[in-house]
C-alpha cells in the first residue's frame, strides 16, 4: 500500500485503540472493560498504521520478561493486533510487525512472543509454535483418588488483595523449574492475573486463592463448575493437596482447567484415569527469535555441544545466515563461514528453542535438514527441558 505510514499511537488515543480492538476482534468494549484494555495497552509499546487519514491496522507489544531454561529473558509480548476489515491483505499487518521487530532490536529484546487468533497468520514472519497446552475436565461428583500422596501442611484461602505479595515468590520458582512463563508484576497479577471479573462469563465468582507453603491455586466457581485459572506446586505432593482441595469444594461436581501444561500430573495421578479427561489440547505461545545470537546465548543448555547451524530468517537479515553455536555451561553463538550440521528457518529455532518441539520430529517431517548424521538428536538434547514449556499469562 504506497500511502501506509507506521507511527507510535499516543497515550492520549488509548481508547482509539480499544475501540479499534472491539471492531477487529468482534467484541462489544464494555465500560468496565475498558479500563483492563487501557492498563494493558498504556504500558505497551503501540503501532499503528496510517493510510489516508484512517487508522487502517495496531499493534501492541508488551515489554516483558520470559522464562527461558536457567533464567528469563527480554521479550515483546505481542496482543491487540488487527487491520481494518478493508484494508486486508494489502500488507499492513507485514509493516507493523516490521516495525516491532525494529523496536525489540533497539531495545534489546531478543525474542517476541504472542497467543495468535488464528494458527495461520504468524509462521510467515519467524514465529514458532514453541509451547502447547491443555484442557482438563475431572469429575468430583464422587472423591477424587489420587496414587500420590497429599502434602500434609495446612491450605489457607487469602484475599486477591494479599496474593500478588503472596504467590509472587512461588510463581517465580516455577518460572525457574519450566519455561515459557512471563515474570509477573504486582499490577500484572492484580490486573492481569486476578480481576475482579471474569469477562467471558458474567456467572462466575471472583477469584478465589488457596495457598500452600510451595503452591497456590486460583479458580472461580460457577454453575456447579471449579474453573481453575492457575495452578502452581513445586512438586507431586504438593500437587495432589491442591486437586484433592479443589476436587473437594461443596455444591461443586467438576472442576475444568481450560489451560494446563501437556505433562501435566493429574491424568496420571488420578486411581480412576477416567475421572480426569482430557477434554482439548493446542497450540499456546508462539515464539520469535529476534536476535537469534543474543536468544540463544540467554538459556541455559543441558548438554555440552557444538553445532553450525544454517538459520534462514528472510524478514531479519542480520539472523540469517550460519551461526557456530556452542552449548553446555558457557553458552556461545558467532558467525561462522563453515559447512553447516543443520539448516533450519527461525520459526523452526523458534519452536524448538524452550524445548516444547523436537528438532528429531521436524528433521522426519522434512521441515529441517540435517547434513551431520545425528546432529538433530545432539542438538535436541542440549534442548531439552526436565519440564515441558507452559504460558499461562492471558495478553
Ligand atoms: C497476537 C494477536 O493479537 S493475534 C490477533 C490477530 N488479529 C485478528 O485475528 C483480527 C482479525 N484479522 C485481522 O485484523 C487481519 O486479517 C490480520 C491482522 C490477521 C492480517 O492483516 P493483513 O494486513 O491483512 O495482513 P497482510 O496483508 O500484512 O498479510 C501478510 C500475509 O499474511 C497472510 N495472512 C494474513 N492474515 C491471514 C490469515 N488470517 N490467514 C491466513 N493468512 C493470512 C496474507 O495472506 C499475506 O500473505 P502473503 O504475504 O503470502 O501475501
Amino acid at each position: 500500500m504506497t500511502d501506509l505510514e507506521i507511527r507510535d499511537v499516543p497515550e492520549a488515543d488509548l481508547d482509539g485503540m480499544i475501540d479499534f480492538s472491539g471492531l477487529v476482534f468482534h467484541q462489544r468494549i464494555r465500560e468496565r472493560d475498558r479500563e483492563r484494555w487501557r492498563w494493558m495497552m498504556r504500558r505497551a509499546e503501540r503501532v499503528g498504521a496510517w493510510s489516508g487519514g484512517v487508522r487502517a491496522g495496531q499493534l501492541a507489544a508488551l515489554p516483558m520478561r520470559l522464562a527461558v531454561p536457567g533464567g528469563t529473558v527480554a521479550c515483546s509480548a505481542v496482543t491487540a493486533v488487527g487491520v481494518l476489515p478493508t484494508h486486508r491483505r494489502r500488507g499492513v499487518l507485514s509493516a507493523m510487525i516490521e516495525r516491532m521487530h525494529a523496536d525489540a532490536i533497539a531495545a534489546s529484546r531478543p525474542v517476541a512472543a504472542l497467543w495468535a487468533s488464528e494458527s495461520a497468520i504468524y509462521g510467515r514472519y519467524g514465529f514458532g509454535l514453541a509451547d502447547r497446552a491443555m484442557e482438563l475436565e475431572v469429575d468430583t461428583s464422587r472423591p477424587l483418588a489420587l496414587r500420590t500422596e497429599p502434602d500434609p501442611r495446612p491450605l489457607r484461602l487469602v484475599d486477591p488483595d494479599e496474593a500478588p505479595g503472596v504467590l509472587g515468590p512461588i510463581h517465580e520458582a516455577a518460572l525457574a523449574r519450566r519455561p515459557g512463563g512471563l515474570v509477573r508484576d504486582a499490577e500484572w497479577w492484580s490486573r492481569n492475573v486476578l480481576p475482579e471479573e471474569e469477562l467471558s462469563d458474567e456467572q462466575l465468582t471472583e477469584p478465589r486463592v488457596v495457598v500452600h507453603p510451595e503452591g497456590y491455586a486460583i479458580y472461580r466457581t460457577g454453575h456447579g463448575t471449579v474453573r481453575l485459572e492457575d495452578l502452581v506446586a513445586a512438586d507431586a505432593r504438593v500437587e495432589a493437596a491442591l486437586w484433592r482441595y479443589l476436587a473437594g469444594i461443596d455444591l461443586t461436581s467438576r472442576i475444568k482447567a481450560p489451560t494446563r501444561p501437556v505433562d501435566d500430573l493429574l491424568p496420571h495421578m488420578a486411581a480412576d484415569p477416567d475421572q480426569v479427561r482430557v477434554t482439548g489440547g493446542y497450540g499456546a505461545l508462539w515464539l520469535r527469535l529476534v536476535d537469534v545470537p543474543a536468544a540463544l546465548r540467554a538459556r541455559s543448555w543441558a548438554a555440552g555441544d557444538a553445532f553450525v547451524l544454517d538459520v534462514a530468517d528472510t524478514r531479519i537479515p542480520a539472523n540469517h545466515g550460519r551461526w557456530r553455536l556452542t552449548t553446555g555451561p558457557a553458552p556461545g553463538c558467532e558467525p561462522t563461514a563453515d559447512a553447516p550440521d543443520l539448516s533450519l528457518s527461525v520459526a523452526d529455532l523458534g519452536a524448538v528453542y524452550l524445548g516444547g518441539a523436537t528438532l528429531a520430529t521436524l528433521v522426519r517431517i522434512g521441515a529441517v535438514t540435517e547434513h551431520t548424521p545425528g546432529a538433530a538428536a545432539r542438538l535436541d538434547a542440549a534442548l531439552t527441558v526436565p519440564l515441558a514449556p507452559y504460558t499461562n499469562d492471558d495478553f
